[in-house]
């Protein structure tokens, strides 16, 4: 029998290869030997050079760089044979970088993407692919461009402090990017535009910390931003604040467009990368997975991406999840032919499920994987 584990991360909790590894010791605990295809998913969010590195193979040139706070941060670049660098805005923007206390939109930045974009431009990439999700950052990529050479000024012609919120006061931009001609992409986790009721700061500011004042003024400051980038960067589209992708991380999506870039899909540039389509089209079952099965799930690209293309290959597709809140029917109309979430392994909510679910997370998985191979194998 033919297996393909191809869960996302668990946020939080477990990465992706991690999440897979537990489920796959646990189905060969009891199913040693069936073959297991392992082919853990990101979206462009936290994970992203990860799971790439683990299909596409290259290089891992771990590259020092600095936190939404500026303080210091682990970065790492991946460097494969054809000229393509892959690193992750997560990394220097992540949210899981900051407490709860020290998270503030208007005041954290971007530069330490930018530092990770410039090692990579360094080491010779002739494309930059950069994985943009899961940030702490609204600042519209304005710290990104300062560690690139291009630095936001105000009337006066003083440098801008970091954050987004000093984009309030942008009036020109300083300097030329320091790109030696290389091409940027931007794998985006979602296609939301820059300004706006659906643009970043409106619907990704208040996780990052903004209140609603906050997000008023950080979507008035964008707006002024985008507004210059378009004047005085050569490379920029028209109209940059509405295309599709510019919201992502804080801006970040437009940022890339602006310097001449692109912007797509990130779970779509994944799955090409690592075989994703023909590793379904063997597999007798399918087993995916995240950290929250929800109904945003049924909306999202990655977990419903996978039911629905199992699905259309009339292949059984199992979700595993930290917790799952989504209806029977609904997720079977997804494609979803069953979902076990951890907490209830452990027990339920009741009886301290989430505790162990949260604290224990590998070892529920091993044993639902164990589980999965008595009912499934054959
Ligand atoms: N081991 C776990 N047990 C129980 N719940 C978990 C576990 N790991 C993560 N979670 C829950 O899942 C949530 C994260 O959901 P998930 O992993 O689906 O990502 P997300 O936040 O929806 O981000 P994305 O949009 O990138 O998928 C956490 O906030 C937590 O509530
Ligand atoms: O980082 C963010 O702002 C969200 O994940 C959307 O890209």
């Amino acid at each position: 029998m033919r297996v393909l584990l191809c869960p996302d991360k668990f946020a939080g909790t477990l990465p992706a290869q991690e999440v897979a590894a537990a489920v796959a010791d646990g189905w060969r605990e009891v199913a040693a030997g069936d073959d297991l295809l392992i082919r853990p998913l990101a979206d462009g969010g936290p994970g992203f050079v990860a799971v790439l590195a683990e299909a596409l193979g290259g290089r891992r040139l771990p590259v020092p760089t600095v936190d939404p706070l500026g303080r210091p941060a682990a970065g790492e670049i991946l460097l494969t044979d054809d000229g393509v660098a892959y690193l992750e805005s997560a990394q220097a923007c992540g949210l899981h970088l900051l407490t709860a206390a020290e998270r503030d939109p208007k005041a954290t930045t971007s530069y330490g993407l930018g530092l990770l974009v410039a090692a990579a431009v360094e080491a010779g990439a002739r494309t930059v692919v950069v994985g943009l999700g899961g940030s702490a950052t609204n600042d519209g990529g304005a710290g990104m461009l300062t560690a690139l050479g291009v630095t936001p000024l105000d009337q006066a012609g003083h440098a801008l402090p970091y954050g987004g919120a000093a984009l309030a006061a942008v009036a020109a931009l300083d300097g030329a990017p320091r790109l030696r001609g290389a091409d940027l992409v931007a794998a985006t986790d979602v296609d939301n535009p820059l300004l706006g009721l659906h643009g970043a700061s409106n619907v990704y500011g208040p996780q990052k910390g903004a209140t609603r004042a906050d997000v008023l003024l950080l979507d008035a400051a964008l707006e002024r931003f985008a507004a210059v980038l378009e004047r005085e960067l050569p490379g920029c589209p028209p109209g940059l604040g509405a295309l599709p992708g510019g919201g992502a991380a804080g801006g970040l999506g437009a940022a890339i467009l602006a310097l001449g870039g692109r912007c797509e899909s990130g779970i779509g540039l994944v799955t090409r990368a690592i075989g994703l389509d023909a590793a379904l089209d063997r597999a007798d079952l399918v087993i995916t997975g995240e950290g929250s099965f929800d109904h945003q799930s049924l909306r999202g690209k990655v977990v419903a991406g996978v039911a629905g293309a199992a699905r259309d290959r009339g292949v059984p597709c199992v979700v595993l999840a930290g917790r799952v809140s989504t209806g029977r029917r609904e997720a079977a109309a997804a494609g979803v032919t069953e979902a076990y979430s951890l907490v209830e392994h452990f027990g339920g909510e009741e009886r301290g499920g989430v505790e162990a679910a949260m604290g224990r997370p590998a070892e529920g998985l091993r044993a639902l994987g164990a589980r999965l191979a008595r009912q499934w194998s054959r």
